[in-house]
């Protein structure tokens, strides 16, 4: 049975996504309002748009300092951003939700979630979603990998060069893959769990596209930046 190891490329690669991925966290201020606001409906939603906002924001930071990515080519760079926010926001909501988050405030933070007019067709998935991730039990280096495996997936709408693009993610791929092994080695299919949620996220884009819908329906207001990244109003 070979050796596993991580090799010097390897470290330096998931060092960098890793510093990447904990550089940008949701401001505290937001996170300050999550206990402070009133619970009206009105006040629930206007909340998650600001979170939403900010995530939008740590999400492109974070995007710009995968190794390789502002190489590539510059419209592809938008449609793997585009392509990939709504999945990449759940993944990192799912993890601050079931680890981050201080005592008690993921309580509150669903409360709201709860309360801030979106239909349970949708409150259903999500916090299936959210039970799935926590129930895996994610190092922050897995965390960090997957959502940069997410966001290089080649195969989103308009990326032109899609091999460009595969050339960024296999690596991260056969890194995750060693870690799962290093980390979970009582679990071989753990890498393989890893990869299934993957496949429930992509389910997740048709939810989020309905929510948005409805959302504006009810003439909900987005800000700016929500609006740019999901193509509404
Ligand atoms: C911050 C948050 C956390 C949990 C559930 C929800 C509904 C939100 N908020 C939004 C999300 C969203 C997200 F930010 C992360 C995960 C899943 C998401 F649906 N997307 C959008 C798009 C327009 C407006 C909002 C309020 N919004």
């Amino acid at each position: 049975k070979e050796k596993v190891a991580i090799t010097k490329e390897q470290d330096a690669l998931m060092k960098l996504i890793v510093e990447a991925y904990n550089k940008h966290q949701i401001p505290q201020d937001v996170a300050k309002k999550l206990l402070q606001e009133q619970y009206s409906t009105e006040e629930n939603f206007l909340l998650l748009t600001e979170i939403a906002t900010s995530q939008v924001q740590v999400l492109v930071e974070f995007t710009k300092n995968i190794p390789g990515f502002l190489s590539l080519d510059h419209e592809d760079q938008i449609a793997l951003l585009k392509g990939s926010a709504v999945e990449a926001m759940f993944l990192r909501s799912a993890q601050v939700f079931s680890r981050k988050m201080p005592e008690g405030h993921s309580e509150v933070l669903e409360e709201r979630i709860r309360k801030s007019g979106i239909s349970e067709e949708f409150i259903t998935p999500l916090f299936n979603f959210y039970k799935s991730v926590g129930e895996l039990h994610m190092v922050l280096e897995e965390q960090a990998l997957l959502t940069a495996i997410t966001i290089l997936t080649p195969d989103r709408p308009f990326v032109k060069d899609q091999p460009a693009v595969e050339r960024l993610q296999e690596p991260m791929v056969e890194l995750l893959k060693k870690l799962c092994v290093l980390q979970h080695p009582q679990e071989p299919q753990y890498f393989a769990r890893l990869l299934g949620r993957l496949t429930e996220l992509r389910t997740l884009n048709h939810y989020h596209a309905e929510m948005l819908t409805s959302w504006r329906v009810n003439d909900h207001k987005f800000t700016p930046l929500l609006c740019e990244i999901w193509d509404v109003q």
